[in-house]
């Protein structure tokens, strides 16, 4: 029987086939052990569409990425590509699936796995625990302000320009999106954005009060500075539950969270459009926070564990399927506490694992639970 499960895979550039593959083999698994079956195709993204096709993005990816259920994503870039026109690197076919699939609400959850409290970078009575939510405004904001480029003076100097951009209908939409994640978790929402030197920043605080205000009963808000907010986060991070910022302060902020839980390579994200009032259908796209990797590609040492939270993330959000995307974080969790590390997580005392046999035992982990 065909599935109503549209999902398109993009796996991309450096690790993002390594890590991909394990998810895979968890869409094999499920077919096979809980007859789920996704209708499933998969597409060239970033420098790898470059080399096939000569473009980031073709017209046609875009196309099935406007209509299928979800999109799950691997990470584009690398030096092979770094030395292209601006308009024409691997990295803006990514944005340009944010912006034309309108992925304005990034979720970047940030949680310590019990096993994993000694691999921060931080003590364990910092991160043991945490659980905080970074909520990045995606399509907005300096990645895509107009204008930008770089221009050569009549001294022969360059002036390059890029240009942040907030308007309130943007600002309105994912604060609403940050009160409603806190009324399901802790009820506390700390705004971030840089009000003290950025007229951005000041109608960003601005509309975030007014909406809540009029929305935001019961929720606790603090409005923070996002050089603060930096600091704080590695000061005391459990002072955190959501942080609502815009695109490049939270693309910077979750780089630094992936660092509480142990690293780079444990965090994943859902990127979602508004919902249909009509069809109830939302935009999304799963991808984890990292990137492409170039200094471990090719040698079966990624961690996929951030991929493979995407993928959970799409099962509970796109496919309303809990009890799977339950297994997946509890064989994740089972993984770990039996020890198995990548190298990114590695400690002394724990057996370290390529990207392969993390895999083989996540399965292993599915069957037990499955069994
Ligand atoms: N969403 C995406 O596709 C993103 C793409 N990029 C692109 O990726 C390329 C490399 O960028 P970087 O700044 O080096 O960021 P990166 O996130 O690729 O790597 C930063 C550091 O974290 C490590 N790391 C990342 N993911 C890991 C994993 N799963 N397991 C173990 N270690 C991991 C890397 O080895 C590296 O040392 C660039 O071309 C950049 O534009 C960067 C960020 C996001
Ligand atoms: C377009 C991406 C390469 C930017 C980034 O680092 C991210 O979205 O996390
Ligand atoms: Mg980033």
């Amino acid at each position: 029987m065909a599935s109503n499960k549209k999902l398109l895979v993009l796996p991309g550039d450096g690790i993002g086939p390594e890590v991909m593959r394990q998810v895979r083999r968890v869409v094999d698994w499920m077919d096979k052990r809980r007859h789920v079956s996704f209708d499933l195709q998969e597409g060239l993204c970033g420098g790898a569409a470059i080399d096939a096709h000569g473009t980031p993005l073709t017209d046609e990816t875009m196309a099935d990425a406007l209509q299928v259920d979800a999109v799950l994503f691997g990470s584009v870039g690398g030096p092979k590509w770094d030395d292209l026109p601006f308009e024409q690197k691997p990295e803006r076919g990514l944005l340009r699936l944010r912006k034309e699939m309108d992925l304005f609400a990034n979720l970047r959850p940030a949680m310590v796995f019990p096993a994993m409290a000694d691999a921060s970078s931080l003590k364990r009575e910092l991160v043991e625990g945490l659980d905080i939510m970074i909520l990045r405004e995606l399509t907005g904001g300096v990645y895509f302000g107009e204008p930008r480029g770089v221009e050569t003076l009549a001294d022969g100097t360059k002036r390059a320009v890029d240009t942040q951009v907030y308007t309130t209908p943007e600002i309105e939409r994912v604060a609403r999106v940050a009160f409603e994640l806190a009324r399901k978790r802790g009820g506390k929402v700390h705004s971030v954005e840089k009000a003290n030197v950025m007229h951005t920043g000041v109608l960003w605080r601005q509309t975030v009060t007014k909406l809540h205000e009029a929305e935001g009963q019961g929720i606790e808000l603090h409005h923070m500075y996002a050089d603060n907010c930096a600091m704080q986060l590695v000061r005391y991070p459990k002072q955190f539950d959501v942080i609502v910022t815009d695109n490049l302060f939270g693309d910077m902020l979750s780089d630094c969270a992936a660092m509480l839980t142990g690293s780079l390579g444990m965090l994943p994200s859902a990127s979602l459009g508004a919902e249909d009032p009509t069809t109830g259908r939302r935009m999304a796209l799963y991808e984890p926070v990292h990137g492409s990797a170039p200094d471990i590609a090719g040698k079966d040492i990624a961690n996929p564990l951030a991929e493979l939270l995407s993928f959970a993330m799409l099962l509970r959000y796109s496919f309303d399927m809990q009890e799977d995307a339950d297994m997946v974080e509890t064989a994740i969790t089972n993984v770990l506490n039996a020890g198995f590390r990548t190298a990114d997580i590695y400690a002394p005392g724990t057996a370290k694992v390529s990207t392969t046999v993390m895999g083989d035992t996540l399965l292993r982990e599915l069957d037990k639970l499955a069994a």
